[in-house]
């Protein structure tokens, strides 16, 4: 059998901010495989974003150790690309919607032509070829996201960060945007990694979920999400599966919500088969052993 290779492996991340000040992340130890969509979910405030920051080489974690495909994260890794939530702020409304596209490949050594061609290639498959000449403020909340999402797969990152992408979108949007997100990572065989606050959505978009404890923050549970590779906003989130997933993610939450520290053991059990919870040491456990 062919061992899957990992994309990001965290290792015993820790981050405390300014000396002797908050420590918002304990001790997180995860890994993310090429090819994988993982969601993180965790209550507010619990360290998600600094976990991101950290990942994306925007601050210097105070413990532990961030891989990207084998290499230590040193400064901002140019083969990682980040979405989030504030559209409005990440794209710039005096450029074109195709210009903001080409605009990261500039530092990239691909020809005006190379980048027209990529630009052009990504818009289409987030349905905005027709808008290329627009500027973001001309459009809705919902096409300011697809250009960024657009501009993120330009870069054919390794590793596409987002935090909390659709958090700003009307429902309706959001699961368009879900279902773009499911198309175009298998278009580009994209590794994801989402921050979400919302259970359904990552459930419904994983293939695997991270549950993290209140702030500092651990890893409460490891889920893998048995839905196969076709989902539907409608069959998908009626079926039994992902009913019993979302139960076991709030169940999951409620408990981290008071737990902020590891303890060594966690006590809530897999109901889905293929779902693993932290052993709370570092390394991914089997089902627990105690019972509820
Ligand atoms: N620059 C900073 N200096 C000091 N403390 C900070 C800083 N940034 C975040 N924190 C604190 O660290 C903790 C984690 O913050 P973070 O923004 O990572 O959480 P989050 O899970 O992303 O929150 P939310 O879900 O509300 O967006 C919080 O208690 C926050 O107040």
């Amino acid at each position: 059998m062919t061992e899957t290779k990992t994309m990001l492996e965290v290792s015993g991340l820790g981050h405390r901010y300014g000396g002797e000040g908050h420590l918002a992340i304990a001790d997180l130890t995860f890994q993310v495989r090429i090819g994988e969509l993982a969601c993180i979910v965790g209550p507010s405030g619990c360290g998600k974003s600094t976990l991101l920051r950290s990942i994306s080489g925007l601050i210097k974690p105070t413990s532990g150790d961030i891989r990207l495909h084998g290499g230590a994260v040193q400064g901002v890794p140019t083969d990682l690309a980040v979405v989030f939530q504030d559209y409005s702020r990440s794209l710039f409304p005096w450029l074109s919607v195709r210009s903001n596209v080409e605009f990261p490949l500039r530092s990239r050594g691909l020809s005006k032509a190379g980048r027209r061609g990529r630009a052009d290639e990504v818009l289409e498959w987030v349905g905005l070829s027709a808008a290329a000449k627009k500027y973001p403020w001309q459009l809705s909340g919902g096409m300011q996201q697809r250009v960024s999402i657009a501009r993120a797969l330009a870069c054919r990152p390794a590793l596409l960060l987002m935090d909390e992408p659709f958090a700003s979108v009307d429902a309706q949007t959001r699961f368009e945007l879900e279902d773009l997100l499911l198309r175009v990572r298998k278009q580009f065989d994209s590794t994801v990694l989402l921050v979400t606050h919302d259970i359904d959505e990552s459930i419904y978009l994983a293939d695997r979920v991270f549950v993290l404890s209140k702030s500092p923050a651990n890893i409460v549970a490891d889920l893998a999400i048995p839905l196969g590779d076709v989902r539907d906003q409608i069959t998908t989130r009626e079926s039994e599966t992902f009913v019993q997933l979302r139960s076991e993610v709030a169940r999951l939450l409620d408990v981290g919500r008071f737990q902020g520290k590891s303890t060594g053991e966690f006590p809530l059990k897999s109901t889905i088969s293929g779902a693993s919870h932290h052993d709370g040491a570092g390394g991914l456990a089997g089902p627990q052993s105690k019972s509820p």
